[in-house]
């Protein structure tokens, strides 16, 4: 029977905030940024992570710079708990760390939660309830009193219990879970009354963490409730505002980055965003939409094919390629005039100076990927494509004359193959339609002499026979051109030429292509190149490639 019926679901509320301030900010600055990787009740891991993976996790995080790390629910399982003693007991935690543990608001947990953190020098409490109008009434039974009794009762099993273990400096904080799915104003009250038990100061600031638990609204609607909050609470620096979003539209993201427009302060998330069922707003996400604004992102996110390595290795959840800023095809280009588009642009660009080139919001060499990802041939691909691949790869500045002959030779072989085409495969394409200085004729050596005008006299190999040629030009190339038409009576003329060094330094080899008209053949033209240590040998081979080419269409079109 079907089932899709959108009747049964209602439209998110509207916060009335007419002045709302949030849509007239801008960023300036990063967050603070809370991973809660380690937490695994909200990983939602299929195999939680054993002490080893954990370990291996924290090491990353340090690294990349986070400042408070929610290490787990210690009261919830033994490798939680054996985790957080291997931080404290083993002097893991560097001194501008906070570790912060997970609990519910229930004795007996916050109990072995202190338990847990006996000896930590710092740790941030973190206890939560639920408040919504459906946890309070079907899953709590519990009407608004009772949730808030129950709210005020942890705050105080923590204050309490904290008391008893004064060696460690303890910042509490506390999450009315399901927030944005609660009436507002009852909220605030919630939030109020624990912020009634604690007391915070400005030099023992507490943190409230405002939960998108299951992202139910729009993000704009989110970033309402959170301005409301802030200033209901007459925000100010006693209270650490933070938030905690959840994907379930896929829009954590957005919704996270209005949030912190709307006064949020403090965000938690996870790495590459794994976190119960679609998972925890993507801190490297938001950390790179900053460090892409210019904005300093406080996290060190340059080496990310490590994270993603280690994210996979302990998740055992894949990246997916396209993700955003690291995925591994997100800055490959395949259609070609993005590549002809890239390829220009980076031709422009110059080092320290603003990025500007379009289809690559970042350079990706900052996040340690080199530009041989950025462009890929495959069938989509057009002249640019190869061009780039051909210069990234070789050197090889092709012109414009020989790129639109390649194309489709490449195109060609790309759509007989079904997929990518690598540079040594483009490479050869382009050798074997262009290169063939060898057979039926050849060159053996050649004498220049320049009196005014330039005399060229050549000794070459023709089916298998010598012969010496004459000619005079204005010029090596010109001047071979005359003495190979004088000997074979053809009509060849120079549409166009053009040499490059290949390297740099006095032994690079130069390679040369010209483009030559045959008068004789309805003006058709045929391009050669070829490649030598001489220069001139190279200019007069690349003639020499063009004519056994001529000579092998003929034969072939015969
Ligand atoms: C927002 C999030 O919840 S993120 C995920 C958080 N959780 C974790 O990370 C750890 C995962 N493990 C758990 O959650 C486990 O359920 C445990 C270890 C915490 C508790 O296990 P148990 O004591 O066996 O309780 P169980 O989960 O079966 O039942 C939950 C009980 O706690 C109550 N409860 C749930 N949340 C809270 C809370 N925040 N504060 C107080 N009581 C709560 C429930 O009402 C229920 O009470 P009842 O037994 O009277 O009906
Ligand atoms: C405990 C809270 C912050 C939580 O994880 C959630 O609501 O998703």
């Amino acid at each position: 029977m079907m089932q899709f019926n959108h009747r049964k679901y209602h439209a998110s509320p509207v916060v009335h905030l007419p002045d709302r301030q949030w849509p007239n900010q801008v960023f300036t600055k990063a967050p603070r940024w809370v991973s809660v990787d380690l937490r695994d009740g909200n990983q939602a891991l299929r195999s939680p992570m054993t002490v080893t993976r954990k370990q291996q996790l924290w090491q990353l995080l340090i690294k990349l710079g986070f400042k408070e790390i929610e290490v787990g629910f210690p009261a919830a399982s033994q490798p939680d708990y054996d985790f957080v003693r291997w931080l404290i007991e083993q002097d893991q935690i560097p001194a501008d760390v906070w570790i912060q543990v997970l609990t519910q608001a229930r004795a007996d947990l916050i109990e072995r939660t202190f338990t847990a953190l006996q000896g930590a020098p710092r740790a941030i409490v973190h206890v939560y309830n639920s408040i919504s109008p459906i946890q309070r009434s079907r899953v709590f039974n519990q009407d608004r009193a009772g949730i808030m009794k129950l709210a005020m009762q942890g705050a105080e099993w923590v204050a309490n219990t904290a008391a008893h273990y004064s060696d460690t400096h303890w910042r509490f904080q506390y999450s009315p879970e399901s927030f944005s799915q609660t009436e507002l104003d009852y909220a605030v009250e919630v939030i109020q009354s624990v912020l009634n038990v604690w007391q915070p100061t400005s030099s023992q600031p507490c943190i409230i963490n405002l939960p998108a638990t299951v992202e139910s609204n729009s993000p704009n609607v989110f970033a309402d409730q959170v301005e409301y909050v802030k200033r209901a609470l007459n925000h100010d620096d006693r209270v650490i505002l933070s938030i905690h979003t959840h994907n379930d539209r896929g829009c954590a993201v957005a919704a996270t980055e209005l949030a912190l427009l709307a006064g949020a302060e403090r965000v938690e998330g996870t790495l590459l965003g794994n976190g119960e069922r679609t998972g925890n707003v993507d801190i490297m996400t938001l950390a790179m939409n900053l460090y892409s604004q210019g904005i300093d992102p406080e996290l060190d996110m340059s080496n990310p094919d490590e994270i993603i390595t280690v994210i996979e290795d302990c998740t055992g959840i894949a990246c997916h390629p396209r993700h955003p800023w690291v995925g591994e095809l997100v800055y490959t280009a395949f259609s070609g005039s993005h590549q002809d588009a890239i390829r220009k642009c980076l031709q422009q660009q110059t080092p320290n100076t603003t990025w500007q080139v379009a289809y690559l919001p970042i350079d990706p060499r900052d996040l340690g990927r080199d530009y041989s990802a950025v462009i890929r041939v495959n069938s989509q691909s057009g002249k640019a494509g190869l061009a780039f691949v051909l210069e990234r790869e070789y050197g090889l500045l092709l012109p414009r004359w020989i790129q639109q002959a390649l194309a489709p030779i490449v195109q060609y072989e790309t759509e007989q193959q079904g997929g990518m085409i690598d540079a040594q495969r483009i490479r050869t394409l382009f050798e074997q339609t262009f290169i063939c200085d060898q057979a039926p004729v050849q060159l053996l050596g050649y004498q220049l002499q320049r009196n005014g005008h330039d005399d060229m006299t050549a000794r070459l190999m023709v089916n298998h026979q010598e012969i010496i040629i004459h000619g005079t030009g204005s010029g090596a190339l010109a001047a071979f051109i005359a003495a190979w038409c004088n000997w074979s009576g053809q009509l060849l003329d120079v549409r166009d030429y053009y040499e490059q060094a290949l390297g740099a330094g006095t032994d690079a080899d130069a390679v040369a292509y010209v483009l030559l008209a045959d008068d004789a053949n309805q003006n058709a033209a045929i391009a050669g190149v070829a490649i030598d240590r001489d220069t001139v040998s190279a200019a007069l081979k690349a003639v020499i490639s063009a004519v056994n080419l001529r000579q092998l269409q003929l034969v072939t079109s015969d």
